[in-house]
């Protein structure tokens, strides 16, 4: 067993662990990060292939109000564009196709209004969410029993209003809404600014896409401590000793003074910690499964769609496996890419079958949206982020009904000097890359103040 000594450990070099590690690195102090897998990024993975284009596997835009997603893109030279956001989108609606512009579908007058009139309610109660404790709203006990899905049947009055909402709310959580507590709901509406701000490309959290990929961004943000990351060193177990503690993986021994853990919440459960950690923690964890969002690509010469007019844009109801199709081609245009957000039961489903029939699935969807051109692809690939060991799922994790007022801020709690990232972390653009950047951050000024201290 190879024994080293640091400062600090960083437990995962996804943004989190690395934004912490950058605050670290410009105060001069020693750290190693341990990374499980064998690259960067963790739930950002932006996988490049022979025929000259790359895909974005996990997380991709970024948008207005995410400041430090901005700056860091500025301080490190990446560029980004706009999300290609012209043109007729798509509404799938119980087998039937109608077209529409701008961000609400084109439904019945009745419906029309119903939509408006839930989207407003779900504002207007997120506006009033503590963003720092959820839990002492005084409607917390209520909501936090109840579903997303108890709340959006209660509140939609047609078929076609609740599919739309359904369907929005699947790609925006990441699961069936029977899933969610209604409460988190509301604290991750209010988190990322608005509904609005969630739903939309334009001023919204879609706005825009890096320019090479968002991995790009994590490895320019490691260059100045490469040296430091181990890859291939998932860590096993943390003890705690009278001066601090020892972190080890299979092979090596680590003995630090504080632990920074920036992992997604689940794969806690695979840490041995001595001693345990806090009920709180491992009650909570116990109601906190990751999202399960696959991404599905069709891989073009040309974005075909744009000369017909279309988006590219879709929104549909379970009639197919993808709650939102969208637009991916590259800047440039020098490749079409369409990718479908399967989610939830939907993905499950999808993910049951093998990759020739997924693909088969895709290219019918595609022909029944943009006609006989559809077929002619260069290359299908998905990927489903709940098949990777070392993320379990994504966006991030959810808490189940009663999560919130049973354990609070349990997750984001430090114990002793072991501190909590990743965006599970954060309260401002929780599950987004942002929030995983902002917890990193904090997590590191806990290490900087217990230093001074
Ligand atoms: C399909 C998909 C689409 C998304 N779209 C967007 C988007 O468009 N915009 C956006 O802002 N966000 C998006 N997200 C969410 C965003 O990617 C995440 O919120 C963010 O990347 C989380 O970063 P993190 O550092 O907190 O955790 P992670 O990225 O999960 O990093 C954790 C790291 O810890 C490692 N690890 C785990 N266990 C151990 C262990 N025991 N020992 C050592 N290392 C370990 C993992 O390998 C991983 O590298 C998306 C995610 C997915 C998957």
């Amino acid at each position: 067993m190879n024994i080293a000594s640091t400062e600090v450990v960083i437990v995962g070099a996804g943004f989190s662990g690395l934004a912490a590690a950058r605050i670290l690195k410009q105060s001069h102090i020693a750290f190693e990060i341990l990374e499980a897998r064998d690259r960067l990024g963790g739930r950002v993975y932006t996988k490049k292939f022979d025929q000259g284009y790359y895909l974005d596997f996990g997380g991709q835009w970024i948008g207005p109000t995410q400041d430090r997603m901005y700056a860091l893109c500025e301080e490190y030279g990446v560029s980004f564009y706009e999300t290609y956001n012209q043109g007729k989108n798509i509404l799938d609606l119980k087998g039937k196709i109608k077209t529409y512009s701008g961000v609400i579908p084109k439904l019945d007058l009745f419906s029309l209004l119903n939509l408006d009139w839930v989207i407003r309610k779900l504002e207007r109660l997120a506006k009033k969410i503590p963003m720092n404790s959820p839990w002492t709203h005084p409607k917390a006990q209520k909501w936090d029993h109840m579903t997303l899905e108890d709340f959006l049947k209660s509140e939609c009055k047609t078929n076609s209003s609740y599919a739309v909402l359904r369907a929005g709310c699947e790609t925006i959580f990441a699961c069936d809404p029977e899933e969610l507590s209604f409460l988190h709901a509301l604290f991750y509406i209010k988190s990322g600014t608005s509904l609005d701000c969630l739903i939309n490309i334009k001023n919204g959290a879609q706005q825009h896409r890096i320019q090479g990929g968002m991995q790009l961004l994590a490895e320019k943000i490691s260059e100045g401590f490469q040296e430091d990351i181990h890859f291939n060193s998932p860590v096993k177990q943390i003890l705690t000793r009278e001066n601090g503690y020892t972190v080890f993986t299979s092979e090596r021994e680590i003995i630090c003074k504080q632990v920074i853990i920036a992992i997604p919440p689940p794969l806690l459960k695979e840490i041995g910690f001595q001693p345990a950690l806090p009920q709180t923690k491992t009650g909570l964890l116990e109601n906190y499964p990751m999202g399960q969002v696959a991404k599905c690509f069709l891989i073009y010469e040309k974005p075909f769609w744009r000369t017909q007019g279309f988006s590219g844009q879709s929104v549909s109801d379970e009639n197919t496996p993808y709650q939102t199709l969208f637009d991916c081609s590259p800047s440039d245009g020098s490749k079409g890419i369409l990718m479908g957000f399967s989610i939830g039961s939907r993905a499950r489903n999808l993910f049951k079958l093998p990759k020739e029939e997924r693909e088969k699935t895709m290219r019918k969807v595609a022909n029944r949206y943009f006609g006989p051109m559809a077929d002619d692809y260069l290359n299908y690939e998905d990927f489903f982020m709940t098949d990777e060991t070392w993320s379990q799922g994504c966006y991030a994790a959810l808490m189940q009904p009663k999560a919130w007022t049973s354990f609070q801020d349990a997750y984001r709690n430090s114990v002793g000097n072991i501190h909590f990232a990743g965006t599970e972390a954060a309260t401002r653009w929780h599950g987004y890359i942002e929030g995983a950047v902002l917890a990193g951050e904090a997590a590191a000024e806990k290490v900087l103040q217990n230093l001074d201290s």
